[in-house]
C-alpha cells in the first residue's frame, strides 16, 4: 500500500464524546445558553478535532502550496506566469498579503515549490518539485496519476514535519497563476455544477472570461475526468498546488489537528481530501467568503460556513491568520470563562449590591 494509502485508511472521525462533554462545560458557562453563538460551536468541533475540552494552539502556520499550471498558455489568467514565482520568494520576503498578516497574528508561514516552472533557492523556501509546471490541460492531461499522488504525498510530509515542529494548527494557501481555472474545474467534475462555477480569478475582461469558460468546459470534455476517482480528477484537471493542499488537509485529519480553508483554492482541496476520506470534514475549519463564485458551490457541498465576510479574493492563506484568532478567542472563553458552579451567590458583594 502507498503512503496516501496508508493514511487514508487511518483517518479517524472527530472525537463526539469530547465533543458532548465540551457542549456541556459551553453550557455551564456564567452567559445564557447560546450567548457567544458560533464560538461555542467552534470550541465544540475543537475538542472534537484533539479529544481534549481544554485546548490552546500556541503554534500556527499557514502553508502556502506553491505551483505553474499550463492552462495558462490558453490566456486564462491576467497576469504573466512568472509573478507565480516572483511571489512565491516575496512570500519569504515577508512582503506579500499572507507574511504581513501572518506577522500581525502571531502566526508563521511556510513556502512549498510543489511546482513552480522555474527554479528556485531562497532561504526559507521548502523544494518539493513535482515537476516544472502542470501540462496545460486544454490539449491533455494536467499531470499523471503518479504525479498527483505524489502532490498529496508532499502534502501529507509537510504537515509531519510542521507537527514534528511543534505546530498544532493550520492554514492552507497557494500561489500559482491560473489556480482559479483549475480549481473551478475541478469543482465542476466534483460537484456536478456548470459555468456558474467560474470566475473572474485574479481579474479578467468581458472577452477574457469569455474564453476562460470555453478553455475550461473544453478542457473536461476532453480529459472526461471520473468524478467518482478524486485522483482522476486532480490530474486531469487540478494542479499540484491543490494535491499539495489536499495532502495539507489529509495530514492534519491523520494527525488530529485544524486545518483552515482560506480561499476557493483550498476550498476545492478540502473537498478533494473529504471525497478521499469523508471522515476529514470534521477537522476543517472556514475562515472566509472568497469572492470566487466556485468557493460558495464546493462550501455549500462540504456543509460549512464561513466565519469571516470580509471581500477578500486574494488566495495566498490570507483567511487563515484571521481564522487562528478567532480559534484562539474560542480557546479563551472555553479556557478562562467561569461556570456557575465556580461562583457562589454568597460572596461578600452581592450584599453591597442588594
Ligand atoms: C500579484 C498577485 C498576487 C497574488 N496572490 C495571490 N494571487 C491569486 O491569484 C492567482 C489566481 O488567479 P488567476 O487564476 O486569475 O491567475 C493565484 O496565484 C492566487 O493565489 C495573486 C495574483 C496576483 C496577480
Ligand atoms: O479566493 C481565492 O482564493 C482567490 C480568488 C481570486 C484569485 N485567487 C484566489
Amino acid at each position: 500500500m502507498n503512503k496516501l494509502d496508508t493514511i487514508i485508511e487511518k483517518i479517524v472521525p472527530a472525537d463526539e464524546s469530547a465533543k458532548e462533554s465540551a457542549s456541556a462545560r459551553v453550557d455551564s458557562l456564567i452567559k445564557p445558553i447560546g450567548s457567544l453563538g458560533r464560538l461555542e460551536d467552534l470550541a465544540v468541533q475543537l475538542a472534537g478535532i484533539t479529544g481534549r475540552v481544554n485546548n490552546s494552539f500556541e503554534k500556527k502556520c499557514t502553508v502556502v502550496m506553491s505551483s505553474d499550471n499550463g492552462v495558462v498558455e490558453e490566456g486564462v489568467a491576467s497576469s504573466p506566469q512568472e509573478i507565480t514565482a516572483m511571489q512565491t520568494v516575496n512570500m519569504l520576503k515577508g512582503i506579500t498579503g499572507i507574511s504581513v498578516l501572518s506577522k500581525a497574528a502571531g502566526s508563521d508561514i511556510r513556502v512549498v515549490d510543489i511546482g513552480v516552472k522555474s527554479d528556485l533557492d531562497y532561504p526559507g523556501l521548502l523544494v518539493r518539485k513535482i515537476k516544472h509546471g502542470t501540462d496545460n490541460m486544454a490539449k491533455g492531461p494536467a499531470m499523471t496519476r503518479d504525479e498527483a499522488i505524489a502532490s498529496i504525498e508532499a502534502g501529507i510530509e509537510i504537515v509531519e514535519e510542521l507537527v514534528a515542529e511543534g505546530y498544532s494548527i493550520l492554514g492552507t494557501g497557494e500561489m500559482g497563476i491560473g489556480n482559479t481555472s483549475t480549481s473551478s474545474a475541478v469543482a465542476m467534475v466534483l460537484t456536478g455544477c456548470g459555468e456558474e462555477a467560474i470566475g473572474k480569478g485574479a481579474g479578467l475582461d468581458d472577452e477574457a472570461y469569455r474564453k476562460k469558460k470555453e478553455v475550461i468546459s473544453n478542457a473536461i470534455s476532453l480529459n472526461r475526468p471520473d468524478s467518482s476517482d478524486p485522483i482522476d480528477v486532480l490530474s486531469k484537471v487540478g494542479g499540484l498546488d491543490i494535491g499539495g493542499l489536499t495532502g495539507c488537509f489529509l495530514g492534519a485529519a491523520y494527525h488530529r489537528i485544524p486545518v483552515f480553508v482560506d480561499g476557493v483554492i483550498s476550498a476545492v482541496a478540502a473537498l478533494l481530501a473529504c471525497r478521499l476520506n469523508p471522515n476529514v470534514k470534521g477537522y476543517i475549519l472556514p475562515s472566509h467568503i472568497s469572492m470566487e463564485p466556485a468557493y460558495r458551490i464546493v462550501m455549500e457541498e462540504l456543509g460549512l460556513r464561513p466565519f469571516l465576510d470580509m471581500d477578500m479574493r486574494l488566495g495566498e492563506g490570507s483567511g487563515c491568520p484571521m481564522g487562528f484568532q478567532i480559534v484562539d478567542m474560542a480557546c479563551a472563553m472555553m479556557n478562562n470563562m467561569a461556570t456557575f458552579d465556580e461562583i457562589s451567590l454568597s460572596d461578600d458583594f452581592l450584599v453591597d449590591i442588594r
